[in-house]
């Protein structure tokens, strides 16, 4: 028996054993698909124990697919007859674009050509009976999606010249390591390519090097997620024959192009869905050897994904902001772009009602009761034609726009953005950055002194505000603040309790 519960800020929807992967998918991810579509982020990721269901939420088997090959359906039905042609639009960095020259393109088709008659070989091989790896798991052999409605769409209200271009990736986090699942590796060669995380000028980070490619419809695209799935780390335990071993990102990137004339990319919008590892407890599944590390790895980076949450929420109620620990693992320092005001984050809770793992679920569920907490200013950045030169003055309105938006909503609280460390662990995208730089700091300088006016206004109305509100509304927030405290020493007694079972 199992069930699935969908956690993000705008509240918890619990669907039980008997919901169908379509009345998952509607209560959860479609909302996501269409903010996207209107040029959002969006992440959602799954958690749960080991065994609770996630990669059959995530993918599903072919009669009955999942989260993600929905997600493509519903994409590329809404795009009908507004996909944009030509592949010399390509998005790079965090959500930055290049323009490829005519070799370019032409190396780009050629390279999606291989990866897809590589999906003709490999299943040649499947059905010569080599491997099995993905035996018994949630895709046919013709990549085909089945069970997916073909008619679920959007009506999107934009002019008649506006053209959408589709990128996708693929890639896992295993063993700390990342690697790209679309990496093709030579055959006798076990060594796969580690990839780093890196920082843009912005602050933003992504995965230098990763491989992105256009897909024309949701069946090219599930080819694609075909592919990198095979080359996913997975492997049998004691509980799960199929268990990931790794952490696995599948992200789409939206294009948004104006099609009249020059063509200009008015916005990137991204919707990252991650499948993360179980976590397990080694008493219960026994591991040892490379599982053992394997678990080792996965249990302490959904310690860090904690510790980060429980941080964030803390610091929205906070005098002094914690610090919030993203850089401890690689899975939460990719997903800091989220986290930090850049996206809606939604996170599916699988529970396996089992009662062997009874004090795991519990602590599964108070871990998403906190997550929900978390609040997570959404930010759209508007990409202007000059995009590049423009980018320090963009940067400051974005934050002008998720301050303005911050406060609104949470009035006289704290702010639950995090600062951006400003030194970079990886490789600094160097690349017109000091031009950017000066850029910015002219800017900044501007809208410092602009802001100095702007914030004593802001003083004398937030004093009215508090004046209004009165006595009630003093004795609510320390109340508020009371049953945080309690939650919080709660939940860090937890995390040390879970800390020592991991050991
Ligand atoms: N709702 C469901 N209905 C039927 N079978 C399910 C359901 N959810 C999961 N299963 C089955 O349970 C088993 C474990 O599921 P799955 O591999 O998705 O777990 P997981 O949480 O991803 O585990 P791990 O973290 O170890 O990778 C699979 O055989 C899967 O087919």
């Amino acid at each position: 028996m199992f069930c699935v519960m969908l956690s993000c800020c705008c509240g918890v929807q619990v669907f039980g054993p008997e919901a169908s992967q379509k009345t998952v998918f509607e209560g959860s991810v479609r909302g996501l698909v269409q903010d996207v579509l209107q040029g959002g982020n969006c992440l959602l990721f799954t958690y749960g124990v080991t065994n609770a269901g996630k990669t059959f939420t995530f993918l599903g088997p072919d009669h009955n697919s999942g989260l993600l090959p929905r997600s493509l359906s519903v994409i590329f039905n809404s795009m009908e007859g507004r996909l944009y042609g030509r592949s010399d639009l390509k998005p790079q960095r965090c959500r930055d674009f290049s323009r490829l020259t005519p070799d370019q393109q032409a190396a780009e088709i050629s390279s999606k050509r291989n990866l897809l008659r590589l999906l003709k070989e490999n299943d040649k091989s499947l059905t010569a009976g080599k491997s099995a790896s993905f035996e018994g798991s949630s895709i046919s052999s013709d990549g085909s999606m089945n069970s997916v409605s073909e008619t679920d769409s959007f009506c999107l209200d934009f002019p008649s010249n506006v053209r959408f271009s589709v990128w996708v990736s693929f890639c896992e986090i295993y063993n700390e390591n990342i690697h790209d699942l679309l990496e093709q590796v030579p055959s006798g060669q076990h060594k796969r390519t580690v990839l780093r995380l890196s920082q843009d000028v912005k602050g933003n980070s992504f995965i230098k090097d990763l491989r992105w490619i256009q897909v024309n419809s949701s069946e090219e695209a599930y080819k694609v997620m075909k592919i990198g799935k095979r080359n996913q780390s997975l492997s049998a335990t004691r509980l799960n024959q199929l268990s990931s071993r790794s952490h696995s990102i599948f992200s789409i990137r939206i294009l948004r192009i104006d099609d009249s004339g020059v063509p200009r990319v008015h916005t990137i919008s991204e919707l990252s869905l991650c499948d993360l590892a179980g976590s397990e407890r080694c008493s219960r599944t026994h591991n040892t050897g490379e599982r053992l590390k394997e678990a080792g790895n996965i249990n302490g980076s959904l310690l860090t994904l904690g510790k980060c949450i429980n941080a964030m929420r803390l610091n929205q109620n906070a005098k002094f902001q914690h610090h919030v620990p993203f850089r401890e693992s690689k899975l939460t320092h990719f997903l800091q772009f989220f986290f930090c005001g850049s996206g809606r984050v939604s996170m599916v809770v699988n529970i396996n009602q089992n009662s062997s793992c009874f004090d795991e679920t519990l602590n599964v569920l108070k871990f998403s009761a906190l997550a929900q907490k978390v609040v997570v200013v959404n930010s759209r950045p508007v990409l202007d034609d000059s995009t590049c030169h423009k980018s320090a003055m963009e940067l400051s309105l974005i934050i002008d726009e998720a301050d303005q938006r911050r406060n609104m909503l949470n009035q006289g609280r704290r702010s639950s953005l995090v600062a951006w460390e400003t030194s970079l662990e990886d490789v600094l995208e160097a690349e017109d950055s000091e031009e950017w730089k000066e850029e910015e700091e002219d800017f900044m300088e501007g809208t410092v002194l602009e802001a100095g006016g702007e914030e004593e206004d802001g003083d004398r109305t937030m004093e009215e505000e508090t004046e209004k509100f009165g006595q009630e509304a003093a004795l609510r927030l320390v109340l508020e603040a009371q049953i945080r405290e309690e939650v919080s020493a709660e939940f860090m007694e937890l995390f040390n309790k879970m800390e020592k079972d991991y050991r």
